[in-house]
């Protein structure tokens, strides 16, 4: 589903990563860590092809990434949700067409109904007509999350989406996103948060993926 050879990154002052060779399964649960600035969002960005290598190759659903367009990546993307760790809004807009924006700049309209039962899964169904900015931080990461799957991709791409919230509402999130996994996506979590890796191996059979000196691993059984 992806798939890295060999693949290298950096941004100008030497490698940030290297040598990363990995293969996510579809269906698989995968939970990124490693130090603040290691690379981790950089990661998530080569994934979707946000970003290109400086070298190696990178695979989305079978298609290398260096071989295609533009646009055909930006086609191919639309199979991959992200949920981007400072979650922008359009704030002069309701939740509820914010959530619909990626079917909507896709040329299509959202089906209220549907709109309507993304937006009750993921508990805001009584924040439908607020505007962004009146939201708490667990709330603009759950319309994230809805905003992220509307389109129903194969792929969810999570940037640190506990960052903030209390426990209680990062046990929330997990939960939606155990359940995107169930339903078969397949699903990479970049965090921090060990507490949150160990609830989720409780639920799911999730691998961890730890970035240290440059390269990425697949940890032990320690967590
Ligand atoms: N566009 C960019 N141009 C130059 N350097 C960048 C760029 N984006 C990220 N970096 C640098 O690359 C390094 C890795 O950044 P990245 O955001 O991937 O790390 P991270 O592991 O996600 O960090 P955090 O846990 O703090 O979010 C950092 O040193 C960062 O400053």
């Amino acid at each position: 589903m992806i798939e890295f050879e060999n693949v290298a990154h950096g941004y100008g002052g030497g490698p940030l990563l290297s040598e990363v060779t990995l293969s996510l399964a579809p269906g698989s649960f995968h939970f990124l860590t490693g130090p603040s600035g290691a690379g981790k969002s950089t990661f998530l960005k080569l994934c979707y092809g946000e970003l290109a290598p400086v070298a190696g190759r990178i695979a989305l659903f079978g298609q290398e990434l260096d071989a295609m367009s533009r646009d055909d990546i930006a086609r191919l993307r639309q199979r991959v949700g992200v949920v981007h760790q400072d979650c922008q809004f359009l704030d002069h807009l309701p939740i509820a067409d914010n959530v619909a924006l990626p079917l909507t700049v896709s040329g299509r309209d959202a089906d209220p109904t549907e709109l309507r039962e993304l937006i009750a899964w993921v508990g805001l169904t009584g924040r439908l007509k607020s505007l962004p900015p009146a939201l708490s931080g667990g709330e603009r990461q759950r319309a994230a999350l809805a905003r992220a799957v509307i389109m129903s991709p194969d792929v969810l791409l999570a940037d640190e989406p506990t960052g903030n919230l209390d426990w209680e509402m990062s046990l929330r999130l997990l939960a939606l996103l155990v359940e995107l996994n169930r339903m078969g996506k397949t699903i990479v979590v970049a965090t921090h948060d060990l507490n949150l890796i160990r609830a989720a191996k409780a639920q799911v059979s999730a691998r961890v993926l730890r970035i240290k000196d440059r390269r990425l691993l697949l940890a032990g059984a320690e967590l």
